[in-house]
């Protein structure tokens, strides 16, 4: 079973069920902002020391490997690396492995491609114009239809992607034991609930374990889950299972501070307001000096 399909099948609860009881993510508020996606790395000094920051699992609490004897043994042994249950509850691959839409939006259908749609959704948009009270036909919306429906489907690109395919094996063995953030990447996502988009940035950080990942594929994770039909809290979630899956590294922490239009445009009209969400997981969970060290750099000028 690839860990790709594992991951866009999963709902919020079995991503729950995925990471480990003790990893459990944690929510904190923060506000703060910035445009530019900057990479930091921070070295660990004096008492916060990487031994000290790290919460030594004994070896009967860890988590079980989900490719056993595969995993390399870590170099810093009292570092836990942060892996993922075996998902035994995702249901064996039936060879549409790649068919992410399918399986998303538990659909009947199994498009060989979700271009094929266009023709189907360009009609229901023709029947949406004229729903308003529209002319389909006047000049001006002839088009449309096509147009909107090329342009959900841009939205919701990520269906279409594959944490495998994304990577493209940029994970690199490097014995470098600090943190890794890059924050403020710019997302833009559409709210399950209305179909209209939310937008903000995320910061991901994380303490690898003898593996790094190439710093746009941070980026391109969250291009993944935030281009398809979301809630906040699922995306956060999505992006550090993502990452731990890439590198089972010691810990991740992801924080996103989004603005929803349904919260802005309509609704309770609410046009200041922001929502933040957390996901830590491993060392940033279990270790308050290392969260703070990465709530820091993300508060960070
Ligand atoms: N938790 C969560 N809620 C979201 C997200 N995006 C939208 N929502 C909420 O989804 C809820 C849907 O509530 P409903 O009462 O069914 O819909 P509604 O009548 O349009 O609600 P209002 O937005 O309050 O007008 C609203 O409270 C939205 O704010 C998200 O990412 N996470
Ligand atoms: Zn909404």
């Amino acid at each position: 079973m690839s860990f790709t399909r594992q991951l866009s099948e999963m709902s919020a609860s079995e991503l729950n069920d995925a990471i480990d009881d003790t990893n459990f993510p944690q929510a904190h508020i923060i506000s703060r902002g910035r445009n530019n996606s900057v990479c930091s790395t921070s070295s660990t000094s004096g008492t916060s020391s990487l031994a000290d920051r790290v919460v030594a699992q004994p070896e009967e609490t860890q988590p079980p490997s989900s490719t056993g004897s595969e995993e390399p043994a870590p170099i810093h042994p009292n570092r836990p690396r942060l892996i993922l249950k075996s998902s035994t509850s995702i249901p064996e691959n039936d060879g549409h492995e790649n068919c992410t839409f399918h399986h998303d939006l538990e659909l009947d259908h199994k498009p060989p491609t979700r271009e094929a749609l266009l023709p189907d959704m360009a009609r229901s948009y023709r029947l949406l114009l004229g729903g308003l009270g529209e002319n389909p036909d006047r000049q001006g919306l002839i088009k449309t239809p096509e147009r909107a429906a090329k342009a959900m489907l841009y939205f919701t690109k990520g269906y279409d992607q594959n944490l495998e395919d994304v990577l493209n094996g940029a994970v690199f063995d490097e014995d470098h034991d600090e943190m890794v953030v890059v924050k403020d990447i710019e997302m833009f996502s559409m709210c399950e609930h209305h179909l209209v988009p939310f937008y903000g940035k995320v910061s991901i950080g994380y303490l690898p374990c003898n593996k790094i990942l190439g710093l746009s594929k941070l980026a391109r994770i969250v291009e993944i889950f935030s281009r398809r039909l979301q809630v906040q809290e699922r995306l956060t979630k999505q992006i550090a299972v993502a990452v731990t899956q890439a590198v089972q590294p010691a810990g991740v922490a992801v924080v996103v501070e989004g603005v929803h239009m349904c919260m802005v445009m309509r609704g309770v009209q609410k046009i200041n307001s922001k929502t933040v969400t957390s996901t830590m997981l491993g060392v940033f969970r279990d270790d308050p000096k290392t969260r703070e060290e990465f709530l820091n750099l993300v508060n960070s000028k």
